[in-house]
């Protein structure tokens, strides 16, 4: 890998907004200091998580002092959220309690294809097998999509996690990167494209996000009708949901390919009006797991996994996130004659992403999580090969 230091222009920028969303109380360090008390917590083993938004240069931790587990139970909490794929199983919360924060500026990375060994032989039969166990269902019932995975169990030369979380950051600046640990649950990372929901005061986004190809230098490609029905599942799903809990202010944009790393997906914006009505729990509970991830219908497309896949997927293609984040942003006004004036406006919201692109690393193994959507037009060798591109995001930083 090969580093150039630089700053950003979009760094600059930031540096000069004239608000900014810090409490007295945050802790703003520099890089060095920032690391060594994530390193110092992680060999103290208590739970904790860092992580940076899309496109910010701003990297948050929040650190836990002892090692319970804190559970959600109906997502009005306030914390960092750490949820399953299974619905039936709990997400775990770190409070916003003890937090720092740095803004980095990070070396530019022109990321080398892996070194590391190629999937087996075997787990190819394996997942082909799977994929052609899924498209003969399709065919043979009302399934319409299902999203088939495999785990990927890679030995590292260099099992540092903040090291490899750093990568993770100065690779894939467009993506919501973190890094996230708990003692009794184990360590995870990755670095997501996919938002599953954010909300601010009224405003709720979402995404359809959903086919993939690999990148190749251009993002004006071409997709097949294949990719076009599979992308248009997810957003038919995703709306009829949100129609179901009665909000009717949507925009829905146009699809469009969207950059992953080394991958181009279809993607349409979904965002509107929430209601007073309706709460975090319920569209949370109507969202997860969408077709991107799991399938429709939706009850059949789990079973169908649970039956088949063969392995755990625990915490990838679940959500991860802030959850209820009360902040004050402090704006000034500077007005002729009067001095400079702070207002300070209270704000809550939640930033939520599905985990995908993402490994749990325990000791000096890392376990890739991969898979993509089904469809009865879909091949059981292009599938393979998909998920063979999509750990790479992964491999390319271990
Ligand atoms: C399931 C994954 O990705 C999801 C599935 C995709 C697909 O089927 O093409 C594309 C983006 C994600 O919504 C994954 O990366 O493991």
């Amino acid at each position: 890998m090969e580093y150039k230091y630089h700053r950003s222009e979009r760094a600059a920028r930031f540096c000069h907004k004239t608000y900014h969303h810090r409490t007295p109380e945050d802790k703003m360090m520099t890089e060095q200091l920032f690391f060594e008390r994530i390193r110092k917590h992680l060999s103290d083993a208590l739970p904790f998580v860092v992580y940076r938004k899309p496109d910010e240069e701003r990297v948050v931790a929040y650190f836990q002092a002892d090692d319970k587990i804190n559970l959600v139970s109906n997502s009005t909490e306030s914390g960092f959220i750490f949820a399953p794929f299974l619905q039936n199983r709990n997400a775990i919360l770190i409070p916003f309690a003890d937090k720092i924060e740095c803004e980095l500026y990070l070396p530019e990375v022109t990321a080398s294809e892996t070194s590391h060994p190629r999937a087996s032989l075997a787990s190819k039969e394996h997942h082909e097998s799977l994929v052609q166990k899924g498209i003969d269902a399709i065919k043979n019932s009302a399934l319409e999509k299902v999203v088939l995975s495999r785990k990927q169990s890679v030995g590292l030369n260099d099992p540092d996690p903040i090291e490899i979380y750093r990568k993770l950051l100065a690779s894939y600046p467009s993506a919501f990167c973190y890094l996230w640990f708990h003692p009794k649950i184990g360590l995870w990372t990755g670095a997501t494209p996919e938002v599953l929901l954010t909300v601010e005061r009224k405003r709720f986004k979402t995404m359809a996000l959903a086919a993939t190809q690999k990148f190749q230098g251009s993002v004006d490609i071409d997709w097949g009708e294949k990719e076009l029905e599979e992308q248009q599942i997810v957003t038919r799903t995703i709306v009829s949901a949100l129609k179901k809990l009665g909000i009717s202010s949507l925009e829905v944009s146009e699809v469009h390919t969207h950059q992953a790393g080394n991958l181009l997906h279809l993607k349409t914006d979904i965002q509107g009006l929430l209601p007073v009505a309706i709460t975090l729990s319920q569209m949370l509970s109507e969202l997860h797991p969408t077709p991107a991830v799991c399938g429709l219908p939706l009850a059949m497309a789990q079973d169908f996994i649970l039956e088949h896949e063969g392995y755990d997927r625990e915490f990838y293609t679940g959500y991860l996130g802030e959850l209820n984040l009360k902040e004050h942003i402090q704006r000034y006004r500077s007005k002729r004659n009067v001095e400079q004036r702070a207002y300070r406006t209270p704000k809550q919201s939640s930033s939520l992403y599905v985990n995908l692109r993402c490994m749990k690393l325990e000791g000096d193994t890392a376990h890739i999580f991969v898979g993509g959507g089904i469809t009865k037009d879909s091949t059981a060798t292009d599938e393979w090969i998909e998920t063979v591109n999509k750990s790479q995001t992964m491999l390319k930083v271990l």
